[in-house]
């Protein structure tokens, strides 16, 4: 599989994608979802694809490479901490973690130069930058993804050297550094597909909602892809108002759920009835979603654009100290445009609550609410990435 194969006219031989980025579930979905647009795509024209994913062995992309039957390959990777203090420079993590660098950036060489790549799609995380250079250097097209508004670190590295920087959001393009703008291209973040065909039905059947009432609108609360002690502690202090006016589905991180639990089983038994809490919602997922009249949630970007390509009314509640502060601007974002509340500053149950209410009792308003969400969603994104990969490998 070697570079002799590229003199073979293009449709006889696969294409051929390398794709790098992981770390969390906001860099590793839409790299999956990419995949698969572009097997479909490809598969129609009737030209195959071969796939290599390089992430960390630790990282979420490991188990859903895995999953998907993708091969996998990792590389070495490090954290250099900058100080002002050379003592502090040379301390042994940091040169134990300089080697680690080095040692990185020459396995990604061979790895990019054996598997020659038509394109490399790189969509965030420490492990891209590496595979990301060396793509430069192997004379593969890189195309960079950034899921949020504002650039992560190990993208803004690979700024310069992208053939194509796909972004989620026009308000990105000014923040890439001066000489990448031109080649920015507007996708929004790729959603899996199977998120917009959940049935509800399914949700109850699967979680085991035979005691939610029908009648009364459902709340899902999410933490992202860990759960969040924040949103867990505000939502156990608004139970037992909340679940007068909805029934509830909850999903907490794995740290949370048997607190939470013990804490419905105090609740008068029909309010009970109507409580849900999971660790981690997996395959249901875009069955809650379908289910949820109003969304309480964390707003990382890959959240977000699941809920702007579906319409859903929320309320959200952003991690401070998310980098860069992110997620408060992605919530500001959309509320500025009618599109979710936004919680910011200091969140108190009272808060959520007086927010929440009258999403609850007016179905008018979160319709409203939904139908403004809907218009700030691209559910093409991935179709569009897909445009740009082709593109990028087209004019190497
Ligand atoms: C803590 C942290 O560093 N957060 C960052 C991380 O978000 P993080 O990856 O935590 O969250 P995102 O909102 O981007 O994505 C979470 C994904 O996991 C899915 N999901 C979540 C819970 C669950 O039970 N089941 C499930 O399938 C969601 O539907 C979504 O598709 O990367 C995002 C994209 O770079 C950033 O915007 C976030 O600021």
């Amino acid at each position: 599989m070697h570079r002799a194969d590229h003199h073979q006219p293009a449709a006889a031989r696969p294409f051929r994608l390398l794709v790098t980025g992981g770390g969390t579930g906001g860099h590793t979905y839409p790299a999956l979802t990419a995949v698969r647009t572009l097997r479909a795509r490809l598969g129609a024209a009737g030209q195959g694809l071969e796939v290599l994913w390089v992430g960390t062995a630790e990282g979420l992309e490991a188990r859903v490479a895995a999953n998907e039957g993708i091969p996998f390959a990792t590389v070495a990777t490090g954290k250099i901490r900058r100080s002002s203090n050379p003592l502090k420079m040379a301390s042994p993590a940091n040169v134990r973690d300089m080697f680690r660098v080095v040692r990185g950036i020459l396995q990604a060489r061979k790895v990019v130069a054996d598997f020659a790549p038509d394109v490399v799609l790189a969509t965030g995380g420490y492990v891209a930058v590496p595979v990301g250079r060396a793509a430069g250097r192997c004379g593969a097209p890189l195309v960079v993804h950034e899921q949020t508004v504002r650039l992560g670190l190990a993208n803004r590295m690979l700024a310069r050297i992208a053939a194509r920087f796909a972004v989620s959001s026009e308000s990105t393009v000014p923040l890439l550094p001066e000489g990448a703008r031109a080649r920015a291209v507007v996708t929004g973040n790729p959603v899996r597909p199977e998120v917009f065909h959940g049935v509800p039905a399914k949700a109850v059947e699967a979680l085991g909602l035979y005691g939610f009432d029908p009648h009364l609108p459902t709340v899902y609360v999410t933490g992202g892809a860990q759960g969040s002690l924040q949103i867990n502690g505000l939502v156990e202090e608004a139970l037992p108002w909340l679940l007068t006016g909805a029934n509830v589905v909850h999903q907490c991180g794995a740290a949370h759920a048997d607190g939470l639990r013990a804490r419905a089983a105090a609740l008068p038994p029909h309010l009970a009835a109507r409580y849900l809490v999971t660790p981690f919602v997996g395959p249901e997922l875009p069955d809650v979603l379908a289910l949820a009249d109003v969304v309480v949630s964390r707003s990382g970007a890959g959240t977000i654009a699941e809920l702007t390509a579906l319409g859903k009314a929320s309320v959200l509640v952003p991690l401070a100290s998310s980098a860069g502060n992110e997620q408060a601007h992605n919530a500001g974002h959309l509320q500025d445009s009618g599109a979710a509340v936004a919680l910011l500053g200091e969140v108190t149950a009272d808060g959520l609550c007086r927010a929440v209410a009258p999403l609850l009792s007016d179905p008018s308003r979160r319709a409203e609410m939904a139908h403004r969400a809907r218009a700030q969603g691209r559910p093409d994104a991935a179709e569009r990435l897909v445009d740009v990969l082709l593109e990028a490998a087209a004019a190497k």
